[in-house]
């Protein structure tokens, strides 16, 4: 299966009191991926959360991926995203199997992402496109980086930073197959309106 469509990921702050209504809209809506981020060292949170999440997401068909932590996917039997210092990528491909979904940030390098490729990742995340809330001081990266990446790689696309229904066509365009988005959908007003954008999101990228 190509993986293409809206990456929804949670925010603990901001879904601070809404966290499962507002994940649920989302689902509603429809999103191929959806990312657990929990930055904080709550293991037993962190633990109640993620299970409540595969539990939702099992219901809705959209597969789950664990941010920065292999152990906690592994333990839930999911898939897990790796920045450049959260750990290896291939024995992470060999404590969760060949059918997890990995994914690998590569920042504004396509070295990293071919490096990623050959280690395994499942698609490759590039960013930050726009100004991001959640993340302001990542590295940023350009349009014409995905044009490369779409001539080199033989993977799925991600885009991750500031995504907006505004901005997101060009990034569309240029080839990007999964939308990473955090604010863009979760900083919506009501659990409609959560639905509402993350249906528009996959009509932009028509799936
Ligand atoms: C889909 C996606 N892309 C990039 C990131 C960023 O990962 P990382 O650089 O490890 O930073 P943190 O998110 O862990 O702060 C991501 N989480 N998801
Ligand atoms: C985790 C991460 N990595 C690069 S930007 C970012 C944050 C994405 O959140 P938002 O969609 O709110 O900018
Ligand atoms: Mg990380």
């Amino acid at each position: 299966m190509k993986l293409r469509g809206l990456y929804a990921i949670t925010d603990s702050q901001l879904l601070a009191g809404k966290f499962l209504s507002y994940v649920e809209a989302a689902l509603e809506g429809g999103v191929t991926l959806l990312q657990y981020r929990d930055k904080s060292s709550d293991e037993a949170r962190r633990l109640r959360e993620a299970e409540a999440l595969r539990d939702l997401c099992e219901r809705y068909k959209t597969q789950l991926i664990i941010n920065d932590d292999a152990e906690l996917a592994a333990r839930l039997n999911v898939g897990v995203h790796l920045g450049q210092t959260d750990g290896p990528l291939s024995p992470t491909r060999a404590l969760l199997g060949s059918k997890a979904i990995i994914g690998s940030t590569c920042h504004a390098q396509l070295e990293l992402a071919e490096q990623a490729a050959k280690e395994g990742a499942s698609y490759v995340a590039f960013g930050r496109f726009f100004n991001s809330n959640t993340k302001p001081g990542a590295p940023s990266c350009s349009l014409d980086l995905l044009d490369e990446a779409k001539r080199t790689l033989h993977l799925p696309i991600c885009a991750i930073g500031g995504i907006t229904l505004d901005n997101a066509a060009p990034l569309v365009a240029h080839g990007v197959d999964l939308l990473a988005v955090v604010h863009g959908l979760f900083g919506a007003d009501s659990t409609a309106e959560v639905t509402r954008r993350a249906r528009a999101f996959n009509e932009l990228l028509k799936v």
